[in-house]
């Protein structure tokens, strides 16, 4: 089976092309293709497949916005479970459809679990993402505790859920040498299905962040997660739609455009290698014990 390694700002994924949908990507596979020891390794898996092929998928079939969407993002995190979308991956799903021949340079609407999202993907350089609208929970609403230290944090919804945690009184070095090796502990009843959780330093022009995410652990980058940090940044200085916050993430900058119809992310996506996973890994992939419920 063909896969292509790539990522955005160090937030990495198994591109797995399957376009009539003939894969069982079962979460045994995924977690053994994301293992960095005995797989390929990466934050999660992209399944490149035909929407027509995945039926019933919100804003296909003339439903939602104009035009189909040719293409679904199946994406998954590295422990086997969905989320509803995946910034970072729909800059790297987007290069890889133009890298492929899929799809010519320009806007490529893709079918995600959260909707139809714009891919731009000009012929080389920066992609710029559709992130649809922002869903903006009371500033400091939720409390989350992370290494023992209780933050009042903001539910934000990108189509997947966010906890954003600013720590003002930390400085880059302060945020950097927060332990974020043990899960943080958010409450169920604002995140019935888990959440991504952010961590923040600074105003909107020198936002810096590190983020926790549901199904994977400390990653380099979230595009979902610098969406959901920006918006809070902005609207905690009193802006509103209408600005461009960078971020700094520690794998890199994502630009997040906070524009009054959504927000809009650019930032590069990078295409590593290509590989063939051996049919006997395949199979003892697939044989594994399910992991633990
Ligand atoms: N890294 C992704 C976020 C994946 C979100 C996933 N961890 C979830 O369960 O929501 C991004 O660039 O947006």
């Amino acid at each position: 089976m063909r896969f292509v390694k790539g990522h955005g700002t160090g937030n990495d994924f198994v591109i797995v092309p399957d376009p009539d949908g003939d894969l069982d990507l079962t979460p045994e596979l995924v977690r053994a293709l994301c293992d960095r020891r005995t797989g390929v390794g990466a934050d999660g898996v992209l399944r490149v497949v035909l929407a027509a092929a995945e039926p019933g998928l919100p804003g296909t079939a003339g439903v939602g916005r104009a035009g189909e969407a040719r293409w679904f993002m199946d994406y998954r995190n590295a422990d086997g479970s969905l989320a509803e979308m995946c910034g970072n991956g729909l800059r790297v799903f987007g290069r890889y459809l133009v890298d492929a021949g899929y799809e010519r340079p320009g806007l490529i609407p893709v079918a995600t679990r959260a909707g139809v999202r714009g891919a731009d993907v000009p012929s080389d350089g920066e992609v710029t993402v559709e992130m649809g609208p922002p869903s903006i929970g009371p500033l400091g609403g939720v409390t989350v505790t992370i290494a023992g230290r209780v933050f009042q944090a903001t539910n934000v919804s990108m189509g997947n859920p966010h906890a954003v945690c600013f720590a003002d009184d930390l400085n880059p070095a302060g945020l950097a040498g927060l332990d974020l090796t043990v899960p943080p502990v958010i409450p169920t009843d604002a995140f019935p299905a888990g959440a991504n959780v952010e961590v923040v330093v600074g105003a909107p022009d020198t936002t810096r962040m590190r983020v926790y995410e549901r199904g994977v652990g400390e990653t380099s980058s979230c595009g979902t997660g610098a969406c959901a940090v920006a918006v809070v940044s902005a609207t905690r200085a009193g802006q509103g739609p209408g600005v461009a916050i960078p971020v700094d993430l520690p794998g890199g900058r994502l630009t997040v455009l906070w524009d009054t119809d959504q927000v809009r992310l650019r930032g590069p996506a990078v295409l590593v290698s290509d590989g063939l996973l051996r049919a006997d890994w395949l199979a003892a992939a697939r044989a594994a014990e399910p992991a633990l419920a």
